[in-house]
């Protein structure tokens, strides 16, 4: 099969400091991916390269190739305003637009890339909603500000406003670090439901979630990507003994 997602040799740098070091990756389609490690190893600032967030952090700088569907993401002709609509990005913290409705949230999106017609912004909020599994909960406060939803409905809304414009891709930097254990089941649920429609990538600090959630995962240490594998292998017979520390709770 293809990969959806393709990094050859990325490195990354801020300044003068190596973040990520020569990193090859790759991810299936409809598939979940999880980049575990210990904090400061570099899995969000890889995540980040995905859907070239550096560009927005001075010193940052990205080299190597990530290709998504065969298209290299930082080939000069991409415009990094369309790419980042095919790689969506949910973060730590819910970050709603506080000023706009559960509704504009969703499809601020859309609105974005031009879409107006009413009938069609509102079949897209249900069906993300719905994807987000948040729909029954906000269906009748779809005009109230988004500020009104618990963290864990703000985050789903997050999700809903990034399945809106059908990514290909979904970034998740440990989406559910600040949330109670009830919305990160949700999450975690959510997480099996939307590889039909997308392909996760999903940085987390939570071995159990991780374990629950992903097909497959990467193990960073010091910069550099250790191991990637099923994440059963990696769990059960990793083959190298930095990864079984690691997992097996020895450091971390
Ligand atoms: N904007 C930045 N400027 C300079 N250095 C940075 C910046 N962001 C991250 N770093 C450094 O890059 C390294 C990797 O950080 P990164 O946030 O990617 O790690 P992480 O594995 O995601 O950690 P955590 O699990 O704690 O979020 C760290 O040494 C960090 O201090």
């Amino acid at each position: 099969m293809t990969p959806i997602l393709s990094a050859k040799n990325v490195c990354i740098f801020y300044g003068q400091k190596q973040a990520v070091n020569n990193v090859d990756f790759e991810v299936q389609r409809g598939s979940v991916n999880a980049l575990i490690g210990p904090s400061g190893c570099g899995k969000t600032t890889f995540l980040r390269a995905i859907n070239r967030m550096h560009d927005l952090t001075p010193g940052a700088r990205v080299t190597g190739t990530i290709l998504l569907d065969g298209q290299d993401i930082y080939d000069p002709a991409v415009d990094p305003v369309s790419m980042r609509r095919r790689v969506g990005m949910v973060f730590q913290k819910p970050n709603p637009f506080p000023t706009m409705s559960v509704f504009d949230n969703v499809v601020s999106g859309l609105k974005l890339a031009g879409e107006r017609n009413n009938g069609k912004l509102m079949e897209v909020a249900e069906r993300s909603l719905r994807g987000a599994a948040l729909w029954d909960e906000v269906k009748d406060r779809l005009k109230t500000p988004a500020t009104g939803l618990s963290g864990g409905q703000q985050q789903r809304l997050c999700i809903a406003r990034a399945l809106a414009v059908d990514p290909e891709i979904l970034l998740m930097d440990e989406p559910t670090s600040a949330l109670d254990p009830a919305s990160t089941s949700k999450i975690e649920d959510l997480m099996t439901e939307l590889k039909k429609v997308t392909t996760i990538i999903i940085v987390t600090h939570n071995m159990q979630q991780a374990a629950r959630v992903s097909d497959t995962a990467s193990f960073f240490l010091n910069g550099d990507l250790v191991e990637h594998g099923p994440t059963d292998q990696i769990f059960t017979s990793p083959r190298d003994e930095r990864t079984e520390a690691y997992v097996t709770g020895r450091f971390g």
